[in-house]
C-alpha cells in the first residue's frame, strides 16, 4: 500500500517541468526565446529537456483519450457570435485545457514561466494565457491565418507544442511560417514532432497547417494582454 502511494507520488513528481536543470539554463533559454521573437517574430525549438519525456507522454495520453470520446469539438474561426465553423479554413478539433490534471498543471507551470520571462525581457504586458488541445485527423488542415483578430489585439504571443512521435515529412501536417514582411514568402517549416515548440507574435506572423496524412496532436497556447476573458 505504502509502496503504491510512494509510486504514485513519485509518478506525479516525474511529470513536472524541469526548468532548474535545463541546459543551457532557464535564463539563457528565455533570452533565446525573446531574441527569436524580436529578431524574426517567431522561432522553433526543442523543449523536451524543459518539459521531460514523461510530461510529453502524459499530455499525448490525455489527448488520445479525449480524441476517443466526443470531448473534442470542431474548432471555429472568428469570435463570439461571428464564430464560423468553416471547414474550408480549418478542420481541427479542440478541447480547452483547465490546468487541473497533473500533466496540465505541470504544463501550465511551464507556460507561466514563459509568460513571466517574456514580460521581463520584452515588456509585452502578457496578463494570462489560454490553451487548447488540437487534433488534426488525416486530411485536416488550417489555411493561412494570423492568430489575433483585428480590432482586439488580445492574443499577443502564440505557442504551439507538438506531441507526435516519429513524425516524418511524408506525414504532412507541417506548420508553414510566412515572412512578416511578405506573406507570400515561406520562412520556416516546422514538423510537429514531440517536444518541438513553435513560438510567434500572434498578430504579425501568418502561418498555416498543411494537410496531415496521419493523426496530429498538439497544444496551442496564447498569451494575452487582456485581464478579463472575453469571447474570442
Ligand atoms: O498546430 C499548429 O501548428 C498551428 C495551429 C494554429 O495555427 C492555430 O491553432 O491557430
Ligand atoms: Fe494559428
Amino acid at each position: 500500500m505504502i509502496d503504491q502511494i510512494v509510486a504514485s507520488i513519485t509518478g506525479s513528481l516525474q511529470v513536472g517541468v524541469d526548468l532548474e536543470s535545463s541546459a543551457p539554463g532557464i535564463d539563457q533559454w528565455l533570452d533565446d526565446l525573446a531574441d527569436g521573437l524580436t529578431e524574426h517574430g517567431w522561432m522553433s525549438q526543442d523543449v523536451s529537456v524543459q518539459l521531460t519525456p514523461s510530461l510529453l507522454n502524459g499530455l499525448r495520453n490525455e489527448i488520445r483519450i479525449l480524441d476517443r470520446t466526443d470531448a473534442l469539438r470542431k474548432a471555429g474561426v472568428g469570435r463570439g457570435q461571428d464564430m464560423l465553423r468553416d471547414r474550408s479554413v480549418r478542420r481541427d478539433k479542440i478541447a480547452w485545457l483547465q490546468g487541473v490534471t497533473p500533466v496540465q498543471a505541470a504544463l501550465f507551470e511551464f507556460f507561466e514561466s514563459v509568460r513571466v520571462g517574456l514580460n521581463e525581457r520584452l515588456f509585452l504586458g502578457l496578463k494570462r494565457f489560454e490553451a487548447h488541445y488540437a487534433t488534426y485527423h488525416n486530411g485536416d488542415f488550417y489555411r493561412r491565418h494570423v492568430d489575433s483578430f483585428q480590432g482586439r489585439a488580445s492574443r499577443v504571443v502564440s505557442l504551439v507544442l507538438y506531441l507526435n512521435e516519429d513524425w516524418q515529412e511524408a506525414d504532412g501536417g507541417a506548420l508553414q511560417v510566412f515572412n512578416r514582411e511578405n506573406e507570400n514568402e515561406v520562412c520556416g517549416v516546422v514538423l510537429p514532432l514531440a517536444g518541438r515548440m513553435a513560438l510567434f507574435m500572434s498578430e504579425e506572423i501568418p502561418h498555416e497547417v498543411l494537410p496531415a496524412h496521419r493523426t496530429r496532436y498538439s497544444v496551442a497556447c496564447w498569451f494575452r494582454c487582456d485581464e478579463v476573458p472575453l469571447p474570442l
